[in-house]
């Protein structure tokens, strides 16, 4: 089990305006760990050994050793990270783009990093691992418990592993909270990772942006500074937390809202996500799973973005449609 020189009750963390339940934290010989996983419950899995082989990842050994090609890094005026389609852009003419992003050397990433001043531009480097990477980081990457994820995988029913997300990031940095449409083991590496997650039950206190906004699957409530008067049901939020540290996994079951923030004061941090995509789509059995309604929603407003060929017609459609009908 990875020993962590934290214990959850020992992180100075600020109080959101919701409340919370920690998500536990188990041993994977726990049956109740695999039982949270086939039933898509958040579990922290302490002894996975999944990404141990990188345990001894710092910027200095990445940089010695992850090779010469480019990585995508965001870079952002504030703390907050939001996830943007760009091929969505168009969708919305008065969208202003939440951060930036520029492709560098990891090198280059490095001497950003240590030259960055509070209150100046923050990084965040989120790439796709390839197999262009140095040759010692593919050797820690083969090094990976594959045999336990991939025993995930296939238990649980899980569709093809996608892609490893190497994410570096620095401390304070947030990504607010959104849902992703794969099945997620969020392996840390180096630093603390704060979670916040809603069950996809709690979809109506989250307003997500618009189908086809760049931000799609990206909630419009700021967790930390909530607009009650503008998203009222936030008011109803109720989450799960925990703090990741180095060698934990997190399981992010498809279509759970998640808010993630780089502990600040605790340097930066170092993950790798394991994605997976859906299984083979279970028969319809009813009542629906709350991820099956998620899913029903955004292929019926996909369907009728298509059908009125005009993002704008789109508020008074779907109002016209449940004001004084269903609302
Ligand atoms: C993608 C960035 C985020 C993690 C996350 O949202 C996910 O793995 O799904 C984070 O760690 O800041
Ligand atoms: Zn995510």
């Amino acid at each position: 089990m990875a020993e962590r020189s934290k214990e959850p009750g020992s992180f100075d963390l600020k109080q959101f305006s919701f409340p919370t339940e920690q998500i536990p934290r188990l041993s994977i010989n726990d049956p109740e760990a695999s039982s949270r996983i086939s039933r898509a419950l958040p579990v922290v899995l302490t002894d996975t050994n999944l990404v141990t082989s990188a345990l001894h990842w710092d910027l200095d050994y990445l940089s010695k050793n992850i090779g010469d090609g480019e990585f995508v890094v965001h870079i952002s005026k504030n703390k907050n990270f939001q996830y943007f389609d760009d091929k969505k852009m168009t969708n919305v003419k008065e969208f202003r783009k939440p951060s930036e992003k520029q492709d560098m050397k990891f090198s280059e990433f490095v001497e950003k990093l240590h030259q960055a001043k509070p209150g100046e531009d923050r990084l965040y480097l989120q790439q796709i691992l390839h197999d262009t990477v140095g040759k010692k980081v593919i050797q820690d990457f083969l090094g990976f418990n594959w045999r336990w994820v991939t025993m995930q995988q296939k238990d649980n029913n899980f569709g093809e592993m996608t892609s490893n997300l190497l994410l570096v990031g620095m401390e304070g940095n947030v990504t607010p909270g959104h849902y992703d449409e794969q099945e997620n083991f969020f392996a840390q590496v180096r630093g603390y990772k704060r979670f916040i997650l809603f069950p996809p039950t709690q979809f109506a206190c989250m307003y997500p942006y618009p189908i086809y906004h760049p931000c799609d699957r990206q909630s419009q409530v700021d967790f930390e500074n909530p607009d009650f008067t503008k998203f009222p049901k936030f008011k109803e939020a109720s989450g799960l937390e925990t703090v990741v540290g180095p060698g934990d996994v997190l399981y992010i079951p498809m279509y759970w809202w998640h808010h993630v923030q780089s502990l600040p004061s605790h340097g930066y941090t170092i993950s790798v996500t394991f994605w997976y995509k859906a299984g083979q789509s279970e028969k319809i059995e009813y009542p629906l799973k709350p991820k099956q309604k998620v899913a029903m929603m955004r292929n019926i407003e996909k369907m009728i973005h298509q059908a009125l060929n005009d993002s704008s017609e789109m508020p008074e459609f779907m109002s016209n449609m449940t004001l004084g009908r269903y609302t």
